[in-house]
């Protein structure tokens, strides 16, 4: 059975449809990618299963129970990295947990053995403006994984970033994915990005947002940091054909 499913989910604000019988899922271990155009949901999917917003029709299970009050199986990296510019950065990485009600040594004693792990040993006591953007983001999904909850949610983890920093930055999370097999739901509007981190991705239409096709990546891994194949450009041919059809070009 999936872990996390959704099935039949729709969504309106401010009496605009966003979302229309949406239903994806994602196994434990697996890293499911949500690709689509911008506006599209993509984002309210995530505000949904953090309970920004409620529930208005369909149905989401996790671990199989109804989400209503699952929502901290969540752990939730934003587009931008959201690190409080006020306070150094072990201190922004032991956040999560002193909001789960962690006492801050408990909480350091955690986040610490990690800090090299991502790249951060020597940074720990420094504000996040002395950081580059790189960094900056690898303290936000530090954060966000050290959290332990069963689902790791990323919004454009790597969007702010300049491309080179981009590719490093993907090779290395596609690295530490590797070893660690976070449950993963990445929302993207990168075609590349999708097909070179993905087990699944699914492929949403513009607003009202449905799923237009999902796609497997049967393709081996490590697929960064080394040339792109064949049959990784064959894919995201597809996907990019997918897209386009949508848009009318
Ligand atoms: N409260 C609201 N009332 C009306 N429309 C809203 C509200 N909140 C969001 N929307 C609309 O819902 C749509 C989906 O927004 P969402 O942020 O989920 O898109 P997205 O696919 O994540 O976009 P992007 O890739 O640009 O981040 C957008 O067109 C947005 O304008």
């Amino acid at each position: 059975m999936s872990f996390l499913s959704l099935h039949d989910v729709d969504l309106s604000l401010g009496g605009t449809r966003i979302l229309d019988a949406i239903s994806l899922h994602v196994d434990k271990g697996e890293f499911v990618s949500i690709l689509g155009p911008s506006g599209a949901g993509k984002s309210t999917i995530f505000r949904l299963l953090t309970g920004a917003v409620p529930l208005q029709g369909g149905t989401i299970t996790c671990a199989g129970q109804p989400l209503h009050g699952q929502e901290a199986s969540f752990a939730f990296m934003p587009q931008r990295d959201a690190l409080l510019p006020w306070r150094r950065i072990i201190d922004n990485l032991t956040l999560g947990l002193e909001v789960q009600g962690i006492p801050r040594k408990d909480a350091r004693a955690r986040v610490t053995p990690l800090l090299a792990d991502f790249g951060l040993e020597a940074f720990s006591t420094h504000y996040p403006a002395q950081l580059s953007g790189g960094m900056r983001q690898r303290a936000a999904l530090l954060r966000t994984v050290v959290q332990g909850r069963a689902v790791q949610l990323l919004d454009e983890p790597f969007g702010a970033l300049d491309a080179l920093t981009r590719l490093q930055m993907q090779a290395w999370f596609e690295d530490r994915w590797r070893t660690s097999r976070w449950t993963t739901l990445l929302v993207t509007h990168d075609v590349r990005e999708a097909v070179a981190l993905s087990d699944r991705i699914y492929v949403l239409s513009p607003r009202p947002a449905r799923v237009i096709a999902e796609m497997s990546v049967p393709l081996p891994r490590p697929r960064l940091g080394r040339p792109p194949c064949a049959a990784a450009h064959a894919i995201e041919a597809q996907l990019l054909e997918t897209l386009l059809q949508q848009t009318g070009n």
